[in-house]
């Protein structure tokens, strides 16, 4: 069978779930396959070390499934876990594809992953900041390729649906870590990740997420799979005509949430300037905790190109403090926003005490008014040609382009008053992303009252703000951080007000000059005295935050309307998909909350 998938995605995901049917996952009738892969990988391991005071739990998907907890004790300092790197069948792309490329196979998946992923090593060489999400498609290629070929390897009629070669022989050889992957349907018929946005439909991403930055990820990152997967579909489908496009599908994209939910970055740089990516076996039985990690892990791989690129070495597990019996063990995956971490992992963290987390502001308002003096009927405002939001639309790119340039010439210009001591303002413990002033899009519908067609999601350039969250039984005071979160994103919406303007005398006079950049740097700087920037920028902030909030509850509140009408609105999966997309608005209200002009750090304070 030749060509490209024809399913689309919402069929694929309606129809995913029959594929793999009656086959067995596992070899090892009645072992979990995560006890499977725990035994297995230590047996073969002799260099590797288990402290006898740590386990392995399993429970359910929808109670954060496997994890490794202490059977007893676990003083600080203690290594819970030593792992040597070459022993424990890693799986990484760039191991099987040198593989690959030193014999002589054809193989279809594997050449066009080869060339896939050394197009990406030479062109991220060329770049500042390399493209990681094409590093991981290649993995999660790898993982699918090889997880079909073991399929058809455990469960061929005859021999020669096989084809043998490098990808049977790596499929045999990490079989049992491949089989512990999530997958649908696992042997008992449950949802390995009945959260992950992979596994939704699309009417629940559209329904549940409505409103949130989450949306935008879940979009995005869907998305990105699809075009990927049309890219892939001729070689896949030469490679495993005999499986059928289902079973094929349901691999890839089981592949996209294992490498999406489990896969580590290399800090040691054994693959690609330490930005590859690798599956490790046991390591990844580790669940997250944001707030009060109680362990954390470090690779010890020796100092030597050649037994780096073997990967040998180490990876610890090791206590940050006392941890109790019947305590799980749990590590930070690493600061992000909830939004973010829900798009890798399914699931937002609880929030138990404090974290920081992230909202989204637009920079501009939902529809521009070029002519805000001139007084029109309400009943004209769809037809006002001055209320185009598609001017916004059409500017998109430089005005993100001058807001982003306004706010790092401003900060250079700030440096240089405070006599080159920027660096001060910058010591505390806000993690590093939130020390810069980063610009997203959000998708968001087309207003009511603009009488437009809007054939494709409308992208709104916002500004990130991040600060520290709290529980409501938390008493710590963080109006000090929401004040930072405030000053650290008001450039950006002076320099947004000085857009506005100039686009506006642009409309009034006429001219279709760009919009100067300069001047947007220097109203972010309030070095421009012909307006008074700081206010004007901290209105049009205080607007995008109200926007943002009446924005999230709204869609909140049509979010349990659906859910409470849907047809499928009981079942339990959907349920659990609906209590996250809660949980991921609920993080970025509570963000907004902090900062709004009536919580209790003033913003008119902040300039
Ligand atoms: C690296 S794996 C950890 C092992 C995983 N629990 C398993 O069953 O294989 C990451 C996945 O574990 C789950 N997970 C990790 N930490 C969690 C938490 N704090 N709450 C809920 N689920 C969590 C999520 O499904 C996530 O995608």
């Amino acid at each position: 069978m030749r060509g490209v998938f024809v399913v689309a995605l919402p069929y694929y995901l309606a129809a995913r779930v029959e594929s793999f049917n009656g086959v067995k996952s596992n070899q090892s009738a009645g072992v979990h396959p995560h006890k499977f892969v725990w035994q297995r990988t230590l047996e073969n391991s002799p260099n590797s070390f288990v402290h006898p005071s740590v386990d392995l739990a399993i429970r359910p998907p929808s109670n954060g499934g496997t994890g490794i907890v202490a059977k007893d004790v676990l003083a600080e300092g203690s290594v819970a876990l030593s792992l040597s790197l070459h022993e424990i069948g890693m799986i990484d792309a760039r191991s099987i594809l040198d593989g690959f490329d030193a014999g002589e196979d054809d193989d279809a998946v594997l050449s066009m992953l080869s060339d896939m992923w050394k197009n990406e090593v030479k062109h991220a060489k060329d770049k500042e900041v390399s493209e990681d999400g094409k590093r991981l498609a290649v993995l999660a290629g790898c993982l699918a390729h090889l997880q079909l070929t073991r399929f058809k390897d455990k469960t061929a009629w005859t021999s020669n649906e096989v084809n043998e070669g490098h990808a049977l022989r790596e499929s045999r050889r990490l079989g049992p870590f491949l089989d512990a992957m999530p997958l649908l349907p696992t042997p008992d018929g449950t949802n390995p990740m009945p959260t992950h946005y992979l596994y939704w439909s699309d009417d629940e991403i559209q329904m549940l997420l409505a409103g949130t930055f989450g949306l935008t990820r879940a979009r995005e990152n869907r998305a990105g799979i699809g075009l990927v997967l049309r890219q892939w579909s001729p070689s896949f489908l030469k490679e495993h005509s005999t499986l059928g496009q289902t079973a094929i599908l349901n691999s890839v994209f089981s592949s996209f949430a294992s490498v999406m939910s489990r896969s580590f970055g290399d800090d040691v740089g054994r693959d690609l300037d330490g930005k590859g990516r690798m599956l490790v076996p046991v390591v990844d039985m580790l669940n997250h905790d944001t707030e009060d990690p109680n362990v954390h892990w470090t690779w010890h791989v020796k100092d030597d190109e050649d037994e780096i690129s073997q990967g040998k070495g180490d990876i610890l597990v090791t206590a940050l403090r006392d941890i109790k019996a019947g305590e799980e063990l749990l590590k930070c995956y690493g600061w992000r926003p909830s939004w973010d971490i829900a798009s890798s992992y399914g699931f937002v963290p609880a929030l138990n005490n404090e974290r920081w987390d992230c909202a989204v502001i637009p920079l501009f308002p939902p529809i521009l008014d070029l002519e805000p003096d001139e007084i029109s009927p309400p009943t004209s405002a769809c037809k006002d040609e001055t209320r185009v939001d598609m001017l916004l639309e059409s500017n998109y790119g430089p005005l993100v382009k001058g807001v982003l340039a306004a706010v790092n010439a401003a900060s250079e210009i700030r440096a240089r008053q405070d006599g080159g001591n920027e660096e001060v303002a910058h010591v505390g413990e806000r993690p590093d992303q939130l020390r810069r002033v980063e610009v997203v899009s959000l998708f968001r519908p087309a207003p009511a009252n603009v009488d437009i067609d809007f054939a494709f999601p409308r992208r709104q350039p916002c500004v990130v703000i991040g600060t520290k969250i709290q529980s409501e039984s938390c008493k710590s005071d963080n109006s000090l951080h929401h004040k930072e979160a405030i000053d650290a994103v008001i450039p950006a919406f002076k320099a947004a007000a000085s857009a506005m303007e100039q686009l506006r005398r642009n409309h009034r006079e006429g001219n279709t000059e760009p919009i100067s950049a300069a001047q947007m740097a220097k109203a972010a700087a309030s070095l421009d005295t012909s307006k008074d920037w700081d206010t004007l920028g901290i209105e049009l902030l205080e607007a995008g935050i109200r926007d943002r909030i009446d924005t999230l509850v709204q869609e909140g509140r049509a979010a349990n309307a659906w859910l409470a009408t849907s047809v499928a609105g009981n079942s339990k999966e959907r349920e659990m998909r609906a209590g996250m997309a809660q949980d991921v608005r609920s993080s970025e209200l509570a963000v907004l909350r902090a900062v709004h002009p009536s919580a209790q750090s003033p913003i008119r304070n902040a300039s």
